[in-house]
């Protein structure tokens, strides 16, 4: 048992000390009726976690309680809410803590049978099938609600399966109609590219994107290609998707529970057909959508400006929070250039940048308290 234990707490020191900084454990706790347990990258804690936040949210009886990803979970707490949005290195440092915490839990059950449970784990660790624990402890503490479940999460952690999900949803088309670019996955190191691509009948220019969403910097790591051939300079495994000229806007639209909230961005601009026909190979591109490209308070053509309708939106994040089973995520929405009503989604994020959405101190707040008294 302490031979697992010494294996398995390996992991990040500085997390602990940002988490004792925060304002909620400076000032002397009120009374707390929800404690949210947190697990985040030092990122997510400072954009989210932010004092204005922590103070609206204490003053209605919630306080953020670190995890401590050193500890097996079942040690910590009581929780009411875990919430959790960690790194690819960080997550699996947490399945590994959890394997320690199923241990102790079957402890009295026999050696043989706590062997059985770790090895278990290991395999779907080696194997990198998604075996999340919290999963298991979920069961094990089912007054607590996991936000969201790791399993539903995975479906985001992959471009090809998170679009798949949009493509398959029928919804009414009376606001709009909503798509998907046409996407191929490039798996392996890729000579074939070009071809395969001429084969599914993709048309440059292409957008390159890594396939694997883990939230490091280089699953954000972009490229415009305005020919097959230099794909295969490019690294796999990775999705070429359609480019679409949308009029360099694209539409954020954040999803809390049952609250919407829509931002505009800047975004690529459009390519023209000389741009396209004079152009060759592959380009890197920066972050252009980010929070601080916000296109809200802009002069622009307000054919271009104005934002989907807000039914075609409740429709889309209704079924998507259905299907996904995810209550904490944002789209990012292109409506193509010329069309009045004709939107792609692009990209589904977990647990986004909230700490840019308008209000969402409060729209946050409201949510764990109603996932508290529901
Ligand atoms: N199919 C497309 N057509 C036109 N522009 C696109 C397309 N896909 C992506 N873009 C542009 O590239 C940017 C980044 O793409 P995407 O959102 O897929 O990447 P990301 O790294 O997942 O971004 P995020 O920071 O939102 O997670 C978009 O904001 C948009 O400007
Ligand atoms: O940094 P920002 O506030 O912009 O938030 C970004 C967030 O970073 P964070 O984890 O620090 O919140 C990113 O997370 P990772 O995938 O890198 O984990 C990702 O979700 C982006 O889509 C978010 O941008 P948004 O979609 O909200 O504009
Ligand atoms: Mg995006
Ligand atoms: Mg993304």
């Amino acid at each position: 048992m302490k031979l697992n234990a010494t294996i398995l707490y390996s992991c990040v020191d500085d997390e602990r000390e940002e988490a004792s900084t925060l304002p909620s454990e400076i000032s002397p706790p009120a009374p707390a009726s929800i404690i949210v347990g947190y697990a985040f990258t030092s990122k997510k804690k400072k954009s989210f976690l932010k004092p204005k936040f922590i103070r609206l949210a204490r003053n209605k009886g919630i306080q953020f309680v670190p995890i401590d990803l050193k500890r097996a979970l079942s040690e910590q707490g009581p929780f009411n809410i875990v919430l959790h949005k960690l790194e690819g290195r960080d997550w699996s440092q947490v399945i590994e803590v959890c394997a320690l915490n199923f241990i102790l839990v079957y402890e009295s059950n026999g050696l043989v049978l706590l062997w059985n449970f770790y090895c278990v784990a290991s395999f779907f660790q080696s194997h990198s099938i998604s075996y999340f624990p919290l999963k298991d402890y979920q069961r094990l503490h089912p007054e607590v609600t996991v936000v969201d479940p790791p399993e539903a999460i995975q479906h985001l952690r992959n471009r090809q399966s998170m679009l798949e999900v949009v493509a398959d949803l029928k919804l009414p088309e009376s606001y709009g109609k909503v798509c998907t670019p046409r996407q191929l996955v490039i798996s392996k190191n890729p000579t074939s590219v070009p071809d395969e691509v001429v084969k599914a009948g993709l048309t440059v220019p292409l957008v390159v994107k890594p396939l694997v969403v883990d939230g490091s910097v280089k699953s954000h790591a972009l490229f415009l290609a305005y020919d097959h051939i230099s794909l295969s300079e490019l690294e796999a495994p990775m999705v070429l998707q359609e480019f679409i000229n949308h009029s360099g806007v694209l539409f954020k639209v954040f999803i809390v529970g049952e609250s919407i909230k829509v931002v505009r961005r800047f975004s690529l601009p459009d390519l023209s057909e000389t741009d396209i026909s004079t152009n060759s190979g592959v380009f890197g591109f920066p972050r252009v959508s980010g929070a601080d490209s916000s296109a809200d308070d802009v002069d622009l053509d307000p054919a271009v400006a104005e934002l989907p309708p807000q039914p075609m939106l409740e429709m889309l994040a209704k079924e998507l929070h259905h299907r996904l089973g995810l209550r904490l995520f944002n789209l990012d929405i292109i409506r193509q250039k010329g069309t009045k009503d004709l939107y792609y989604i692009i990209d589904i994020n977990y647990f986004p940048g909230y700490g840019k959405m308008p209000d969402y101190e409060q729209i946050f707040t409201d949510f764990l308290v109603s996932l508290v008294q529901s």
